[in-house]
């Protein structure tokens, strides 16, 4: 291909690395990459998301610099993607994931267990609140954002006793050292998609579309679809209190594609935790028989309750 491609990236640094990457991967190709920087109403309001309809606003900028044609393809953190797909555009790659679970940073190395009674824990997010709190710890969540830099200043300056964030941002920025304890997902579920990348373009650009095609995960696509399957089936948005995790691992009789999931009232008092498996052809099926599971279980009024 003789273009050169123009990638599209938010300003913040895990946008622009997350950008760099892809465009490294793409270059690797054979070829000519170059990055356009693109304002989000996320990036420049610093309100709470969730009034500014959730992490969707980094999404709907960059989409529309692709549909108007400023630029060729954008990549997103996957978990941040509304799961209702967007009129023109594709999602040729879901690059291999990385670790998709969530990590502690805290004062002094310790470890969740090891916070005292009444340690003040920073995050934005409903999903880590509502599992912090149903871990029964008296730890008293409190409401932050900003990128990651920011919130893990706040443990630096000792504003907060610790912050829970993807561990994905912090090794993506090169900063996992500083993550005192990995959390198991047996305690804190990563959001639907986390970890993963989403790369998108211009359903129009077959071209493109064909050689994004190749940076594809097949395993990573099965898992992070059932997972936002689960999501869509609950109608739940990023915000949402709900954790799902899938993986692809060889079973017995060839791949076996397993789930996990949980729903929470706002304050983590009340759960519907469920799991299932399959095939990962069958991802669709199995994240939506799951998340109609869950609603049958009152999971969506769960997490309609405030914390
Ligand atoms: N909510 C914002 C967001 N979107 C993606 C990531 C991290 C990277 C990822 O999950 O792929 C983060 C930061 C965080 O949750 O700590």
């Amino acid at each position: 291909m003789t273009r050169v491609l123009r990638l599209g990236t938010r300003a913040s640094a895990l946008a622009t690395t997350q950008s760099g990457t892809v465009a490294e991967m793409v270059r690797a190709l054979g070829h000519e990459v170059e990055l356009v920087h693109v304002s989000t109403e996320g990036d420049v309001n610093r309100g709470p998301l969730a009034q500014m309809g959730g992490t969707g606003v980094f999404v709907s900028a960059l989409r529309d610099a692709l549909l108007d044609g400023r630029v060729d393809f954008a990549v997103h953190s996957l978990k941040d993607l509304p799961t209702t797909p967007a009129e023109g555009i594709a999602l040729p790659a879901i690059p291999r994931r990385e670790d998709p679970r969530d990590v502690l940073v805290a004062r002094d190395g310790l470890t969740l267990g090891e916070l005292p009674v009444g340690s003040r824990v920073g995050t934005g997010s409903p999903r880590r609140a509502a599992q912090l709190s149903a871990l029964g710890l008296g730890l008293e969540v409190v409401a932050i954002r900003g990128n990651v830099g920011t919130r893990i200043g706040k443990v630096a300056s000792g504003e907060l006793d610790a912050v829970v964030l993807a561990g994905a941002g912090l090794n993506r920025l090169g900063r996992s050292d500083e993550a005192t304890e990995l959390l198991d997902p047996i305690q804190m579920l990563p959001a639907p998609g986390q970890g993963a990348l989403a790369i998108e373009c211009r359903t129009a650009d077959t071209e493109l579309v064909e050689l994004l095609s190749a940076l594809d995960d097949a395993a990573t696509r099965a898992a992070v679809l059932c997972e936002r399957r689960v999501l869509a089936t609950l109608e739940a948005g990023c915000s949402a209190p709900l954790g799902a995790l899938a993986e692809v691992a060889e079973g017995d009789s060839g791949e076996e594609l397993w789930i996990r999931a949980v729903a929470l009232s706002g304050d983590g008092s009340r759960t519907v935790r469920m799991s299932a498996s399959g095939l990962p052809g069958d991802a669709v099926g199995i994240g939506t028989r799951l998340g109609s599971e869950m609603l049958a279980a009152g999971a969506a009024e769960l997490m309609e309750e405030p914390a």
